[in-house]
């Protein structure tokens, strides 16, 4: 894949196998973020993007969908928090919900608030708090708050650029908890500097580096087998 004509990904094989959590490691700069960005296509929104090969969801191509399509079926919650700041949290969790048909009328549309706030483990502290904005929230609060965001449309793929970056010690203790329960609901890729937490939430570990995808596998696979220096390296020391 090309970025104004510069190769970024490079022959890129990848996996993510149905109701598991695939986390994506590399050094910085590596590819990681680009190649989340282009599994759901939104890498295309402000860049001249060339494609080479495919992308597949449920064995039919990404590029025979249409894009908006793509990106409600394969959902991203980003590594900033960013939750629309003029709207209520209500409203945050509903609102793409409504725009993309999810929820037919109002009350479909609590049931579904209230279902994605309880999946993110969020509903108990927010449930108070539904018609504030999310300026009175914590920051692993709103990003409990975009993980919801993306739940209300139902996806059946999650992606997270390192969602636990910014945020406290236990709040990305129960972001981890919240994406195991996840797993048995939708299929999660998630990036993430942090080896600790690839080896304690992945099922399956994949190591990028300089835009090529240079080992994967199951987590038990690649910590006892992997004779990939590199791998190694990033996995016990970080990047
Ligand atoms: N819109 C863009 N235009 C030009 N180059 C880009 C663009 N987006 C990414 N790149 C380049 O692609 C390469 C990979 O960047 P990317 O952000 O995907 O890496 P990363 O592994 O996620 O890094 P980090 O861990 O620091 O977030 C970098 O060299 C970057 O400069």
């Amino acid at each position: 894949m090309w970025i104004n004509n510069v190769e970024i990904l490079k022959g890129v094989e990848f996996c993510a196998p149905k109701n598991s959590i695939s986390v994506i490691v590399g050094p910085s700069g590596s590819g990681k973020s680009t190649f989340l960005k282009s599994i759901n296509r939104i890498v295309e929104l402000n860049t001249n993007v060339r494609w080479q090969g495919d992308i597949l969801l449920n064995g039919v191509s990404l590029f025979d969908m249409d894009p908006v399509e793509v990106r409600r079926r394969i959902a991203m919650v980003f590594q900033t928090p960013n939750p629309f700041p003029h709207l209520t949290v209500f409203e945050n969790v509903a609102l793409p919900a409504k725009v993309n048909g999810v929820a037919k009328d109002k009350g479909a549309l609590r049931e579904l608030v209230k279902w994605a706030l309880e999946k993110a483990m969020l509903w108990d502290e927010v449930k108070d708090k539904l018609e504030k904005h999310p300026n009175v929230l914590s920051g692993g609060q709103r990003q409990r708050l975009c993980i919801a965001r993306a739940l209300a449309m139902k996806p059946e793929v999650l992606l997270l650029d390192e969602p636990t970056a910014n945020i406290d010690v236990i709040n990305a203790k129960k972001i981890e908890e919240t994406l195991r329960e996840l797993k048995n609901e939708m299929t999660i890729i998630m990036v993430t500097h942090n080896p600790n937490q690839a080896l304690r939430i992945g099922d399956y570990i994949n190591v990028m580096f300089d835009g090529k995808m240079i080992e994967s596998g199951p987590v038990g696979d690649i910590v006892l087998k992997t004779r990939n220096e590199l791998a190694i390296k990033l996995l016990s020391e970080g990047w």
